[in-house]
């Protein structure tokens, strides 16, 4: 499939007005749907029910923020998409296909960087076509970096890039399958301040390229927001979905953004669902 074929889709970001997410992805793949989804763990101290009885729908294209006090299942979530745990109970569908394992048309990154050290960045970054049996992984791997801006590093050892571009190159990694469905699992959570925002505002861009389905579990209310076209705020005990706010921001956006009334708004909003969350665990006898 060629590069080409994402490219803008049909993304007309007239005047700033955001569109559809429906509208963003030409092949219309990238579905996720889950029902009823429970995820009870055996740990050693007895069941932990991660999960009850979850709902959730991913439009093609749409770009999700999943946000929550530590421990709400955020991760558990996002584990389950990506095939690597199966729920206790409900079903889940990519594209209507029942999820059964780990799949390829899901790209994972990381919070702590999961390249090959072993292997130089082009391998790391050919290693998913290649298992697939792709064309030319080689050249895929080229057309990939260069799209991070990691072009020049080509030849170089994971361990010699700063964090940032280790994950960039995890970007590039998890996106050279070209999978409808690209999952992050707090992917800049290592990253200094500056470095985040600059990777928030590249990760936009390659999105508004592909507009691949992407489910991002965060801590950062800021980096939710100015990334997503919803947020869902989880609850905890057991982890649920609390709400979904709909972000309705212009895009392409930039960093700018986060000073507008209408961002600080959703900030607002959200930051007093967490904290609502968050107390229950803290004085759970509150009535919170
Ligand atoms: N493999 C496991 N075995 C036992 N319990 C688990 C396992 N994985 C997760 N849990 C428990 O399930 C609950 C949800 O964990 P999860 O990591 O999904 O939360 P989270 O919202 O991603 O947390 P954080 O924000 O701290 O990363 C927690 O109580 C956690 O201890």
């Amino acid at each position: 499939m060629s590069i080409l074929a994402f490219r803008q889709p049909r993304e007309r970001a007239v005047g700033g007005s955001p569109v559809a997410a429906t509208e963003r992805r030409p092949d219309g793949q990238g579905r996720i749907e889950g029902r009823g989804l429970a995820m009870t763990f055996a740990a050693r101290s007895g069941p932990v029910t991660a999960l009850e009885s979850l709902d959730i729908d991913v439009r093609p294209g749409e770009f999700l923020a999943l946000l929550g006090p530590s421990g709400c299942g955020k991760s558990t979530l996002l584990n389950l998409i990506a095939g690597i745990i199966k729920p206790t109970s409900g079903t889940l569908t990519i594209d209507g296909a029942p999820v059964k394992g780990p799949n390829p048309g899901c790209g994972i990154v990381f919070q702590q960087h999961s390249l090959f050290p072993w292997m130089t960045v082009i391998e790391n970054v050919a290693f998913g076509p290649r298992m697939l049996g792709h064309g030319d992984p080689l050249s895929t791997a080229r057309t990939f970096l260069s799209l991070v801006g990691l072009d020049k590093h080509a030849r170089a050892w994971p361990a010699s890039l700063s964090g940032g571009m280790q994950q960039r190159v995890g970007i590039a990694r998890a996106l050279a399958t070209y999978p409808p469905v690209l999952l992050m699992d707090e992917p800049f959570g290592a990253l200094d301040a500056q470095t985040r925002s600059i990777m928030q505002e590249e990760l936009l861009k390659i999105w508004s390229q592909f507009h691949t389905t992407v489910v991002f579990v965060t801590h950062d209310i800021d980096e939710a927001i100015f990334l997503a076209d919803r947020v869902v705020v989880m609850k905890t005990q057991p982890g649920g979905i609390k709400r979904e706010v709909r972000i309705d921001l212009p895009r392409p956006r930039d960093a700018a953004l986060i000073k507008s009334e209408l961002f600080n708004h959703y900030r607002g909003e959200i930051f007093e669902l967490i904290r609502e969350e968050t107390l229950k665990v803290f004085r759970p006898d509150n009535g919170h």
